[in-house]
C-alpha cells in the first residue's frame, strides 16, 4: 500500500484517481507545522504540494520512505531539489495546468493597474466619489514589456495583443521565428526595460532572474512605467520598487507573489499606487483541477513503477525514445552490476560505449540505469534518479561514447570500469529470441545470461582445470547450469563463466582460490 500525503489544499476532484486507486493510502494534512510535517512525512511514500509547504532538505531527510515528490504547479522554488535527487526522489511538477489561470490573472492586474479598479473601488464603497483622482491610461497602442516568453509570457502575450499593444519579449531561449510566429517583438532585456510602458516578468525564481529588476533597470525605464509581478517574489526588487515609486519613476505596480509570503503589512502597501493579491494566479477551479489532476496521475505512475514525465529532476525523454529504448533497460542495469561485481578494488570509472543503432539514439537514459547497476554493488539506495549525483559526489568519472562501427551485432553496450587496482570490461547484446547476453569480458569472446549466480574464474590455462573446479563445485554441493571457457594462447591466461544453482558459498570461493591455477574468483549475483 502506498501512503500519499497531501499537505496544501488539492482539488479533490483533481486527486480523485488518487483517493480511488486501491493501492494508494491519501493522508490529507494542510497547515502543518514544520515539526508536524517531519513527523508526517516519515510514513509517506509520495508527497504532494503546492506552493505554501516548504520542503525543505530536513523535510526530505525525514521522509526515509519518499520515492517522489509532487508540486502542483510550475515553480518548484519550495522544493530542495538538490536534496530529494541526492535521495534518488523524483520531483514532479504540473507545468501546463495553470497556464492560462495565470496569464489570466497578469492581464486582469495589468487592466487593473491601468484603470486603477482596485483603488476606485476602495474609495467608492467608502462613500466617495471621486472621478478626477483614478484617471488611468489606455492599454491601446502602449507597449507591454515581458521579461520571460514562456508558458504564461506568451498566453499573456496573445491577451495583450488582441487589445492592440506592442509587445516587446526578452527571453534567452526566444528565437526571431518564434517571436514572428507569435506576433511579438524580440528584445534584449535593456530594450525592453527602456522601451516599454509596462513591464511584467514571467520567469522562474533563480539565482540568475532573483532582482532582476532591480535599481539600475529602474533608473533606465520610462517616467511613468507600470510594473507587475506574478512570477515569483524576488524577480523584482522590492526595495528598488519602493524606491522607484517614491522618486515618481515608477506609476504603479501590481503584485501577486512577494519575496517573503505571506507578505504582512508590506512598506508597498502604503503606496496608493500598488495594487496586490494573495499569490491568485493558479487560484481558479480549472487550473486547480488540472494541476491536481496532472500531478496527481504523475506520481501514481511513479508508485507503481511506470513511465511517467514532467520530472523536474530528471532529463525528459521523448515517449518514442522510450519505447525504442525500453527493451535495453533491463540488460543496462544488469550489465553495470555484473561489471562492478567483477572488478576489484575501489571504483574510479565509468566508460559506457554504445555501438550499432544505439549509437544513433540518445542513450543518457541508459547511461543512467547502466551506472544504477554499477553503484548499487557499492551504495544503497541508488537509483536513475541520483546515480549520477551520487557518482559525481564520489569522485568517479564517468564517460558515454558512442561508436558507429559495428561488430557482427547490431548494437553492443561496452562498460569499461576502472579502479585503484585495475580494470575491466563487459561487453553486451540483446539477441533477438534469447534476450540479454554477456558477450565479452576483456577480450574473452562468452556467451553468457546476465542472471542468477555467477562464477567469474581468472585462471591458468592448464589440462585439469576445468575438472578440479568441476569437483570443487560438486564437493560443496553447488550444481553448474552453464559453464564457458574463454582463453587468449594455449597455455596462456584464460577464464570461466560458471552459471550455478545457488549462492556460491564463502567456503567454495576459498577451497577454489587453493588451486595454484587460480589468479582470482569472484561470486556475482544478478
Ligand atoms: N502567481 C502564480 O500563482 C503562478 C502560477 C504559475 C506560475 N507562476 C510562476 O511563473 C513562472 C513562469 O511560469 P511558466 O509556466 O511560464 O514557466 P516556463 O518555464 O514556461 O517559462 C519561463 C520562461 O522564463 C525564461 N527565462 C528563464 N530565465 C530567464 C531570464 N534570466 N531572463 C528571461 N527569461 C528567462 C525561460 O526561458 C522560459 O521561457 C513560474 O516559474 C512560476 O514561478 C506563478
Ligand atoms: O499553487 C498555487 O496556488 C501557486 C502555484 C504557482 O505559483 C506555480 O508556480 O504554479
Amino acid at each position: 500500500m502506498h501512503r500519499v500525503l497531501i499537505t496544501d489544499p488539492l482539488s479533490n476532484h483533481g486527486i480523485e484517481q488518487l483517493l480511488q486507486a486501491e493501492d494508494v493510502e491519501v493522508i490529507q494534512k494542510t497547515d502543518l507545522t514544520p515539526e508536524q510535517l517531519l513527523e508526517e512525512v516519515k510514513e509517506a511514500d509520495a508527497l504532494l504540494v503546492r506552493s505554501q509547504t516548504q520542503v525543505t532538505a530536513e523535510v526530505i531527510a525525514a521522509g526515509k520512505r519518499l520515492q517522489a515528490i509532487g508540486r502542483a504547479g510550475v515553480g518548484v522554488d519550495n522544493i530542495d531539489i538538490p536534496a530529494a535527487t541526492s535521495r534518488g526522489i523524483v520531483v514532479v511538477n504540473a507545468p501546463d495546468g495553470n497556464t492560462v489561470s495565470t496569464a489570466e490573472h497578469t492581464f486582469a492586474m495589468l487592466i487593473s493597474l491601468a484603470r486603477n479598479i482596485p483603488q476606485g473601488y476602495r474609495s467608492t464603497v467608502q462613500g466617495e466619489w471621486n472621478r478626477k483622482q483614478f484617471v488611468g491610461v489606455e492599454l491601446n497602442k502602449k507597449t507591454l514589456g515581458i521579461v520571460g516568453l514562456g508558458r504564461i509570457g506568451t498566453e499573456l502575450s496573445k491577451r495583450a495583443r488582441a487589445f492592440h499593444m506592442k509587445v516587446l519579449a526578452f527571453d534567452p531561449y526566444l528565437t526571431q521565428e518564434r517571436a514572428q510566429k507569435i506576433g511579438v517583438t524580440q528584445a534584449t532585456l535593456d530594450e525592453v526595460i527602456a522601451q516599454s510602458d509596462f513591464i511584467t516578468v514571467h520567469t522562474p525564481l533563480t539565482k540568475e532572474t532573483r532582482h532582476l529588476i532591480n535599481r539600475d533597470a529602474f533608473n533606465r525605464m520610462k517616467d511613468g512605467v507600470r510594473v507587475i509581478n506574478c512570477a515569483r517574489g524576488g524577480i523584482i526588487d522590492e526595495e528598488a520598487l519602493a524606491e522607484a515609486i517614491r522618486k515618481g519613476k515608477v506609476a504603479g505596480a501590481a503584485l501577486d507573489v512577494f519575496e517573503t509570503e505571506p507578505p504582512g503589512h508590506h512598506p508597498l502597501f502604503d503606496f496608493p499606487q500598488v495594487i496586490a493579491t494573495p499569490h491568485l494566479g493558479a487560484s481558479t477551479r480549472e487550473a486547480q483541477e488540472n494541476v491536481a489532476i496532472d500531478v496527481a496521475g504523475e506520481v501514481l505512475h511513479i508508485l507503481r513503477g511506470e513511465p511517467f514525465k514532467n520530472a523536474v529532476n530528471l532529463p525528459s525523454i521523448p515517449a518514442e525514445l522510450q519505447e525504442k529504448l525500453r527493451p535495453y533497460q533491463t540488460m543496462a542495469e544488469k550489465l553495470g552490476s555484473f561489471a562492478s561485481q567483477a572488478a576489484e578494488g575501489a571504483l574510479q570509472e565509468v566508460t559506457v560505449s554504445f555501438s550499432g543503432e544505439l549509437a544513433e539514439w540518445d542513450t543518457a537514459p541508459l547511461t543512467r540505469i547502466i551506472l544504477k547497476g554499477v553503484l548499487s554493488h557499492y551504495l544503497s539506495d541508488v537509483n536513475y534518479v541520483n546515480a549520477p549525483h551520487l557518482a559525481k559526489e564520489r569522485g568517479v568519472k564517468v564517460t558515454e561514447q558512442k561508436i558507429s562501427k559495428r561488430h557482427g551485432f547490431t548494437h553492443l553496450i561496452r562498460i569499461h570500469i576502472a579502479t585503484d587496482t585495475g580494470e575491466i570490461a563487459i561487453t553486451g547484446a540483446l539477441l533477438n529470441g534469447l534476450g540479454p547476453r554477456i558477450v565479452r569480458i576483456d577480450e574473452y569472446s562468452v556467451d553468457v545470461e546476465p542472471a542468477g549466480h555467477q562464477l567469474l574464474i581468472q585462471h591458468h590455462d592448464r589440462p585439469g582445470a576445468i575438472g578440479r573446479v568441476g569437483t570443487i563445485l560438486g564437493d560443496h554441493d553447488v550444481n553448474i547450469a552453464a559453464m564457458q571457457v574463454g582463453r587468449r594462447d594455449i597455455g596462456g591466461r584464460a577464464i570461466m563463466m560458471l552459471h550455478v544453482d545457488k549462492a556460491v558459498p564463502e567456503a567454495l570461493l576459498e577451497a577454489l582460490e587453493q588451486l595454484d591455477e587460480i589468479h582470482r574468483v569472484t561470486a556475482i549475483d544478478l
